[in-house]
């Protein structure tokens, strides 16, 4: 790494601990194991367990694992609210959801033996406008107090991906840095509203630009469009075979950096993605430099795979893992 790409990465001369995660859309997410899944016919699970998550809910858990201090928005249904509960008391986490009638959404992941997940996810409570205006107050008062927003997930009814983008703009415009993990039409509306950090998987960032991305350079290039929009970072993320990250440095220029995750022995890859979003956020939060950020980040989300659920078992067994992550050369190109 060059002294002045250390310097970009470490521009921000306060170490942070404070994060809020926004999760317009949570559910419980309901797992069930199985040998096989037979489509059309029964299935017989051989165990299966409820628990409270969403993608920005994922998020929190994992950074306060870490030892962050999260507070934690977006909508709650008011009917089914006690595993969440449960699980922001555990977190120590600050409970700033708005209350909506009805109950949050289940959304079923069937696991094979082979690591194969079959998910099925709901569409979610729908959000009043007095619910939107509470959301808003609450979230422009937390950013008087914070700098890191990650905002993940999809959206329930009564939020458009326009009003979404909107309030990552005005994060923006107050200087916030907002790392966005979404899909679909919110993340084309969200692109356009300058976040800091993208983390769409290969399968988003090719629906996003409406063709097949079948090579790393292919992805390369759909991901470099992108960053044409004044999207700082943008994390390309490949399952099995890894990270492709590229930012810019103050030429312009883009930089890419590859990592690979060794072979895994995958129970589930649920919360995979907003573990390494966790994990992206976690060493920006403690300004390391690139490299171990990466590395960090790779080897938290390759060890996500191997347990249901999401959080941090043992920060040891991800320092371990971290040293058996390989690297390719950046490739440097204009934007
Ligand atoms: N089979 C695997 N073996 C090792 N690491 C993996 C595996 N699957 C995923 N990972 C790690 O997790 C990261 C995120 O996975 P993936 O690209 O599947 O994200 P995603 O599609 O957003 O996941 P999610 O299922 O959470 O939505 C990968 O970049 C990789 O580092
Ligand atoms: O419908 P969304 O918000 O896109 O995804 C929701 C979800 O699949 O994402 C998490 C895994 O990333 C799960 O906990 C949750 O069920």
């Amino acid at each position: 790494m060059s002294d002045q790409q250390t310097i970009i990465h470490n521009q921000d001369a306060t170490v942070h601990n404070k994060v809020v995660t926004i999760t317009l859309n949570p559910a419980l997410d309901l797992t069930g194991s199985l040998d096989t899944l037979n489509i059309g016919s029964v299935s017989l699970a051989n165990k299966g367990s409820l628990h409270a998550a969403g993608k920005g809910v994922n998020v929190a858990k994992v950074l306060s694992d870490l030892g962050a201090e999260v507070t934690v928005t977006g909508f709650l249904g008011r009917d089914n609210e006690a595993l969440f509960c449960t699980l922001f008391s555990e977190m120590n986490a600050q409970d700033e959801f708005i209350r909506v009638d009805g109950s949050t959404r289940i959304n079923v992941k069937l696991v094979e033996q082979d690591g194969q997940v079959s998910d099925i996810n709901f569409p979610g409570v729908e959000v009043s406008e007095q619910a939107i205006t509470e959301f808003e107050t609450c979230l422009f008062k937390l950013a008087e107090t914070h700098q890191f927003f990650v905002l993940a997930g999809s959206l329930p009814k009564g939020i458009s991906p326009e009003l979404c983008a909107s309030w990552i703009e005005k994060l923006h415009q107050l200087d916030k840095k907002v790392i966005f993990d979404s899909s679909r039409a919110a993340l084309a509306a969200g692109l356009d509203a300058h976040p800091w950090l993208i983390k769409p998987n290969d399968e988003e960032l090719s629906e996003f630009v409406g063709r097949e991305l079948e090579t790393p350079e292919a992805c390369q290039q759909a991901a470099q469009d992108l960053a044409s929009k004044g999207i700082e970072n943008i994390v390309v993320s490949l399952g099995a075979k890894g990270v492709m990250w590229l930012s810019k440095d103050d030429q312009n220029d883009a930089l890419w950096r590859y990592a690979q995750p060794p072979k895994m022995n995958v129970v589930s890859t649920v919360g995979a993605g907003d573990t390494l979003v966790a994990g992206f956020c976690w060493g920006y939060m403690k300004q390391w430099q690139a490299e171990q950020t990466l590395s960090f980040a790779t080897a938290l989300s390759a060890l996500a795979v191997s347990q249901v659920g999401v959080g941090v078992p043992s920060v040891q067994v991800v320092t371990d893992l971290q040293k058996q992550i390989t690297h390719s050369n950046p490739i440097s190109t204009n934007v």
